[in-house]
């Protein structure tokens, strides 16, 4: 099958775009090579103190780390019990120091990363944290991964900023082969959709605290990642169509065989693919703009999280790679929508993998064009091969082909038949800037608005015009302020049960705001990540109450209908809510601030080239 001609075109233009970045970073990477593996007392990088303080309370590995011949893989630990699905990565170092030695080799954990349950932080001060909690964890890793003792990593993590995080902070250290190693989804309980109908209920007032906590309870139940296609849900799919992720193994539970034998099965493929073997790949080779083009594409065909349309950014740039919201709207435009896995929809990523879920999925992409197969994949082959599911055979991990159709046509269907011919994510364009939508949580008869404008400079000052009931027929409701420059661009999803509520009374009303969403947020048009954010002089900062603002999200537009001279004239509000600079730990985070690029940009605080002359202001 021939590629999508717009696959091959966007493809081509980032491979120009990227050329000289991409090059510097691979010659970068081959430098790193060749220092590797350090860990031999032939190698100079390390010096026998250094090499004896790596392997001091090593113990059974000792031999193997103090001779030097065996592959030493570097775990990176996301675990914590804040987030049920880090939860069970406790015990995995264990298992994987096991299933090395078994191999011939041996794994120590090189460092933990921090990780943040966004929903624990939902709507709280420590939402303000999250997003440059992925940059923190990037540098986590590398701080991790600096003690150069290992041939391979494998990075343990799933949610939301962490795979971003972690991926970026490997990325440095592209001449290692990574291997990501997921924990998988808890086993369903009370569905989302019956969820956020007794958060609707309660938003209103026809609920109580005690039936929402014991809704809420039924939901998140137990151990594994939420069963909402959110950001990190989306992230097991981007692991698994950019081939960093043993087989099918982004859906498999918890707890299971089979989930400890994938466990197994990545350690000892990791151990395979480093530089002392003869199938060397490393991350740097891995990640390439097919893979980037790739996790694009899975994006859009699953009605991913638009987390990613920045996340994904960042990722690209620290593989020297640049892509920009235009190659994601392009690429969304010729993808056909596979999924409905809520909140696009009322099944959950259980559902969708029992109905053959991302190995039928990818056949189905590579068969119609939209993937590059030839990618370096972690597990030895192509993307052909990821799209294979894993079994058990009694003890013995295999792989068998997904099901040749859909086994459930509700949640999962194949290129010929698809819930939609484009994808879920689109890029706005007009006089109020650049901005990123997901359609495919959207009804189409909900994909565009005229109407005046209600500025807030708070999410909580919507919830508080909610209770006073002054939200009130058809409005845009625009949320300024909440950029990474101005306060770390937290998600809004508390808005959702409320603008929901709106909705369903009859009213039309979308949110234009220049922060986040959450990936679960869904069925109210959202016009986020407005760039120029308000703080920038962006023209959020210039919209008043009233002003007839128009979204359109399939003409791809959203503009203010303001007289020309008129809006020339205004004063740019100032949106700076300087006490949303400390408390909760906000305080540590003005430097991330000031330094975070634009939404588009990846909103990432690093990567930052200092000119010899620039001043940075300690608060
Ligand atoms: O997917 C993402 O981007 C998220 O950040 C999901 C958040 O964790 C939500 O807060 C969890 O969903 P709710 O229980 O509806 O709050
Ligand atoms: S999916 Fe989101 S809410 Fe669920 S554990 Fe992960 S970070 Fe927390």
């Amino acid at each position: 099958m021939s590629l999508h001609p717009t696959v091959e075109r966007v493809t081509a233009r980032i491979i120009e775009r990227s050329r000289h970045t991409r090059g510097d970073y691979l010659r970068r990477m081959d430098e790193a090579r060749a220092q590797s593996p350090a860990r031999t007392p032939a190698r100079l990088a390390l010096s026998c103190g250094n090499l004896a303080h790596g392997f001091a309370a090593s113990g059974e590995d000792k031999p193997a780390l103090r001779g030097g011949h065996a592959g030493n893989i570097g775990i990176v630990t996301a675990y914590n019990d804040m987030l049920s699905a880090h939860q069970p990565l406790e015990q995995y170092p264990n298992l994987i120091r096991a299933a090395a030695r078994a191999a011939g080799g041996s794994a120590q954990v090189a460092g933990g990363v921090p990780a943040m349950c966004d929903g624990v932080t939902q709507g709280r001060a420590g939402m303000e944290l999250s997003l440059f909690s992925r940059d923190t964890i990037a540098l986590a890793t590398a701080v991790a991964l600096s003690h150069d003792m290992f041939d391979a990593a494998l990075l343990m993590g799933v949610c939301d900023k962490i795979v971003p995080g972690l991926l970026i902070g490997a990325l440095s250290f592209g001449h290692l082969p990574v291997v990501f190693v997921p924990a998988g989804p808890m086993t369903t309980g009370l569905s989302n959709r019956d969820k956020a109908a007794v958060r609707q209920r309660y938003a209103e007032g026809r609920a109580t605290r005690e039936e929402l906590l014991e809704a809420e309870a039924r939901s998140y139940h137990g151990a594994g990642t939420c069963t909402f296609y959110g950001t990190a849900n989306s992230n097991q799919m981007l692991m698994e169509v950019m081939g960093l992720h043993m087989p099918g193994t982004a859906f498999v539970n918890p707890g299971t065989p089979l989930r400890d034998a994938l466990t197994v099965a990545a350690t000892e493929q990791a151990l395979r693919i480093t530089a002392l073997g003869d199938d060397y790949r490393p991350l740097a080779h891995t990640v390439d703009e097919k893979a980037i083009v790739n996790a694009m594409v899975g994006l859009a065909a699953t009605g991913g999280s638009t987390n990613h349309a920045i996340h994904l950014v960042a990722i690209a740039r620290a593989a020297g790679i640049a892509i920009d919201w235009d190659d994601l709207d392009a690429l969304s435009r010729v993808t056909p929508l596979l999924a409905r896995i809520y909140p696009n929809g009322s099944a959950d990523v259980n559902h969708f993998h029992a109905a053959g879920g991302l190995g039928f999925a990818i056949g189905e992409l590579i068969g119609a064009g939209l993937l590059h197969p030839d990618i370096a994949c972690v597990h030895g082959g192509d993307l052909r091969q990821q799209a294979m599911e894993p079994w058990l055979d009694d003890l013995a991990l295999r792989w068998r082909a997904p099901p040749a159709t859909s086994l459930d046509p509700s949640v999962l269907r194949g290129v010929a038949m698809p819930f939609d011919a484009e994808g879920g994510l689109r890029r706005l364009a007009g006089n109020l800037g650049r901005a990123v939508v997901k359609v495919s949580a959207v009804a189409p008869a909900h994909r565009s608005i005229t109407a005046p404008a209600r500025v807030f400079d708070s999410q909580d000052a919507v919830l508080d015009a909610f209770r006073a009931g002054t939200l009130e027929g058809d409005f845009v409701c625009v949320v300024r302020g909440q950029g990474p420059r101005a306060n770390g661009m937290p998600e809004l999803h508390k808005l959702t049960p409320t603008l929901g509520v709106l909705q369903d009374r009859g009213q039309r009303i979308a949110l234009l705001t220049d922060g986040r969403m959450s990936g679960a947020s869904g069925k109210v048009l959202a016009a986020i990540h407005v760039t120029p954010e308000a703080i920038d002089g962006g023209a959020l900062a210039r919209l008043r109450d009233g002003d007839r603002v128009r979204i359109d999200a399939d003409a791809g537009t959203f503009d203010a209908q303001v007289d020309a001279a008129e809006w020339r004239a205004r004063e740019p509000a100032r949106t700076i809510d300087r006490s949303s600079r400390t408390g909760m730990g906000r305080e540590l985070f003005g430097l991330m601030r000031a330094n975070a690029g634009t939404a588009e940009q990846g909103a990432c605080s690093l990567f930052v080239t200092l000119h010899e002359d620039a001043q940075v202001e300690v608060a």
